[in-house]
């Protein structure tokens, strides 16, 4: 069992400028597993203005679990300032960066480590700042006389990226045959219990050996949907028969990725995609944003009024927080402990 002291050391990222090789605490032997180049196969790149959009969405999500999505709206102005927005951040001195640290035990917020390293005793070449809601209390830690800018710009983005989310919802959901006016939620997922929409900023210094580590651990996301903004490669995604596959950002576009929530509301037709980041030589950052219902929501295949022919739920009713919590301990596990 870890002291206090070990557990508070263990939120804390390494400081990357300093090393010069990978320390054998973050060698992962699974980091250069062959990518398929996927002779035919790639990831579906939709545009949202596209009168089809809807049937291509919902194909995507059954096939894939993720596409790349063109004509979504959000200005390129917004998306290159998020990216420097993280520059700013994750080049901070280390001590600097250390003032806005998530505090241990308490919420998920601030700068720290993938809260899913907790789970692996190997270490992820990564840090990682987590905003719910307003980012004004840690931004001031990092900026005592200039926070203002950073915070004027992540609330754009949040709200912008949940509008798209919203319509990207509104997709999914007729494709369910979910009513939408049933999710009482849905123009304001927060509730009392606090927010659970969340942005990530995932930050992947330079590695020296590549081969040799991850960035990000495999894993499914905790959501109905993710959006991803990354500009370079190193997002990989598993797909049965085939293996890790690289998901290759284009420019302007969003990467969407379907989290665990619409697996147990589509039961199972919809895929909560596997999805993992290897590391570069060269620096990357990437923003993430975690489209989630309140934590008092009961998430349910039953919500659909049309499981279609013969098909029984897969999953018992579970609330958004007793799903999360069986997550943050079980990880992929936590599905079978919901299957019926
Ligand atoms: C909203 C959330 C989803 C997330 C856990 C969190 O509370 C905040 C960070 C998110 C993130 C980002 C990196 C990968 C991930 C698995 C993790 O460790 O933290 C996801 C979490 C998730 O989807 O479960
Ligand atoms: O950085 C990436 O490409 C993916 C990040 C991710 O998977 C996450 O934040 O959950
Ligand atoms: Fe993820």
């Amino acid at each position: 069992m870890a002291t206090p002291e070990e557990a508070y050391k263990r939120i804390i990222p390494l400081d990357f400028g300093s090393v010069q090789t990978v320390p054998d605490s973050f060698v992962w032997p699974q980091a250069s597993d062959g990518v398929q180049s996927g002779d035919g196969l790639t990831i579906p790149i939709i545009d949202l203005m596209d009168p089809n959009a809807p049937q291509l969405i919902t194909e995507a999500c059954e096939t894939w679990g993720i596409f790349r999505l063109k004509g979504h709206g959000i200005a390129t102005k917004l998306m290159e300032d998020m990216e420097s927005e993280c520059e700013r951040l994750f080049s901070l001195p280390t001590d600097q960066k250390m003032k806005a640290l998530r505090s241990p035990g308490g919420r998920m917020i601030g700068y720290g480590i993938a809260p899913i390293q907790s789970l692996f005793s190997t270490t992820m070449w990564h840090e990682g700042f987590t905003i719910m809601g307003s980012a004004i209390d840690h931004a001031r830690l990092l900026w005592p006389n200039d926070y203002q800018g950073f915070c004027d710009k992540i609330d754009d983005y949040q709200k912008q990226m949940k509008a798209l989310a919203e319509k990207l919802m509104r997709i999914l959901f007729k494709a369910l045959n979910i009513p939408v006016e049933e999710v009482n939620w849905f123009d304001d997922p927060t509730n009392s219990s606090g927010c659970s929409l969340a942005l990530q900023l995932n930050s992947y210094p330079p590695c020296p050996d590549p081969t040799r580590t991850l960035g990000l651990a495999p894993h499914t996301d905790t959501s109905i949907v993710t959006l991803l903004q990354a500009q370079t490669s190193g997002l990989q995604v598993f797909k049965d028969g085939v293996g890790w596959f690289a998901v290759q950002p284009l420019p302007d576009a969003l990467i969407v990725n379907l989290g665990d929530f619409t697996r147990i509301l589509s039961n199972g037709r919809f895929i909560s995609v596997l999805h993992r980041v290897v590391v570069k030589p060269i620096q990357r950052y990437s923003a993430a944003y975690f489209f989630r219902p309140p934590m008092d929501f009961a998430v349910s295949p039953l919500l659909s009024k049309d499981l279609g022919p013969g098909q029984v739920p897969r999953f018992r009713c579970v609330t958004a927080k007793e799903y999360s919590d069986l997550k943050a301990k079980h990880l992929d596990e936590a599905f079978s402990l919901i299957e019926n």
